[in-house]
């Protein structure tokens, strides 16, 4: 009934023969939330049966799902103009988290946020970090070598989850002692847990829940204190000695009153807490695609050993834009986009999508498992892991085919950063090991693998076998 009263009152969407849009039936009490995060591949087909533009709820928010490069081309074409939805339409404990970060405030804010951060993310500024993330990626893998017998199988995400977490965490605070990392890495799993309230939706989307759930809300407050008072720390200690770190021109805005404590703290959790997961989720998917695919992980370790310098991997080879590893990359971003449904955001002007009206300022969220996937640019074997597909398509048709780090002006800022740190790390894996499915992490009758449903981004939880070369 709900759903009904909503549906033809409320939100009236039609198309020009006056049909109403179709969608999921509305869940109590959170909508498709829960869903579009830890079920995404699962409802993206399941739901596609309702059309190629379909509504969804974030409990009761209504969002327009498209499914086409058409349809993503004709809603981006003024994305200079777009907002992302309030906290991303995910009710009042998320917007505690991150509704203040980068990645969701709007307009003027946004733009003197990303132009403080902009800087160290810079294509420019990856390259001259280059040397160190090497270094830190040779380290990790070394690591991984001394600590096991040959050969060892692992848990993929978890043994892979640190390298970027850490390798992005000196990017913004510069190197770490063994114990600020303890620290940072509580801090981060401490943030993780607090999404479990999220994910719970129901009265945690809405500010009573203070009253009510006060231990919810001590968690909260107690993980913001300490989150400040970390960065407060680090910024103590490195704003004599290392005045060009990112933290120190950060915090000092902060302290300034130039920038909101709210929006440096919730966009440095954004970078490495809400990345943790997306980071993870794609290196252990670029390892895990190598993994099945030997013949293309082979002409990957053909390639890595001709290409050395004097017996060590040069930086240049792991950021070169050509080259099977680059292909590699941009495949298994393809098959496994982090999310199956974006941030939701919206245009000022209405729009015409899939036939139907669309009022101004509606939350619209792309499937990108459709656009990645499902779309016919990529051919019949579309499914299948085969990098060369990348060799013969030209940049400008891959705009609305293919969801990496955004369609629009809201671009991931640390899409330089991922590429170079996560393309590295695998050079440096295969130059020491071949890496193989272990027989326990073979795909379910339902043609995946087991996923994790601990947070928001589902990762594949499959074993690997490593074996020195
Ligand atoms: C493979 C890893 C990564 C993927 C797939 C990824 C993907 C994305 C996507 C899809 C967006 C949203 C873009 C949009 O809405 O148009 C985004 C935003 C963002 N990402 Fe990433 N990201 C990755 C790694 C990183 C890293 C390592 C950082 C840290 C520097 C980072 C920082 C951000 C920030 C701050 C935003 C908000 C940008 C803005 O709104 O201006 N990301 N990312």
């Amino acid at each position: 009934m709900i759903s009904f009263h909503l549906l033809h009152f409320v939100y009236p969407i039609r198309d020009r023969q006056g049909h109403q849009i179709s969608g999921p039936p509305w869940i109590w009490a959170n909508g498709h939330m829960i869903d579009k995060f830890l079920d995404g591949r699962v409802k993206s087909k399941e739901w596609r049966v309702h059309g190629a533009v379909y509504r969804i709820w974030s409990c009761g928010i209504p969002e327009m799902v498209i499914t086409t490069p058409e349809d993503v081309r004709a809603f981006h074409s003024d994305s200079d103009q777009h907002e992302k939805s309030p906290s991303s339409n995910g009710g009042w404990f998320f917007h505690q988290l991150l509704g203040d970060c980068m990645g969701l405030i709007n307009g003027s804010r946004w733009k003197s946020v990303r132009g403080e951060f902009q800087h160290a993310f810079t294509h420019r500024a990856v390259m001259n970090m280059s040397s160190s993330i090497s270094q830190y990626a040779c380290d990790y893998v070394n690591d991984i070598c001394s600590k096991s017998s040959d050969p060892m199988t692992v848990h993929a995400a978890s043994a892979l989850a640190e390298f970027p977490f850490f390798c992005t965490a000196e990017a913004v605070y510069g190197p770490l002692s063994g114990g600020e990392k303890d620290e940072l890495w509580a801090l981060g799993q401490r943030n993780l847990a607090l999404m479990r309230y999220v994910l719970a939706g129901g009265i945690y989307r809405f500010a009573i829940c203070r009253l009510f759930c006060t231990s919810a809300a001590k968690e909260l407050d107690a993980f913001r204190r300490d989150w400040s008072a970390f960065n407060e720390r680090i910024y103590q200690t490195r704003r004599t000695s290392s005045s060009t770190v990112l933290i120190v021109s950060i915090w000092r805005l902060v302290k300034d009153g130039t920038m909101k404590e709210c929006e440096g703290l919730q966009t440095i959790s954004e970078m490495l807490f809400a990345n943790l997961d997306v980071s993870s989720h794609a290196l252990t998917w670029f390892v895990t695609l190598l993994a099945e695919n030997t013949e293309v992980q082979q002409r990957l370790q053909e390639e890595i050993k001709s290409s050395k310098v004097r017996g060590a991997i040069s930086e240049e080879f792991c950021n070169s834009k050509h080259g099977l590893l680059r292909l590699c990359w941009l495949e298994s971003l393809r098959l496994r986009p982090f999310t199956s449904f974006a941030i939701p955001e919206s245009s000022p002007s209405p729009k015409i999508l899939g036939g139907y009206q669309i009022p101004a300022n509606t939350s619209i969220v792309v499937d990108t498992h459709s656009v990645n996937i499902e779309n016919s640019l990529w051919g019949a074997d579309t499914h299948h892991f085969r990098p060369d597909r990348f060799a013969g398509i030209k940049p400008a048709e891959l705009r609305y085919n293919f969801f990496a780090f955004g369609f629009g002006t809201r671009k991931c800022l640390g899409q330089h950063f991922a590429e170079s740190m996560l393309k590295t790390f695998v050079a440096h894996l295969l130059d020491k090991y071949t890496v193989s499915m272990s027989s326990s992490s073979k795909p379910s009758n339902a043609g995946d693998y087991d996923l994790t449903r601990d947070s928001w981004v589902p990762t594949s939880n499959v074993h690997l076998i490593l074996s020195k070369l």
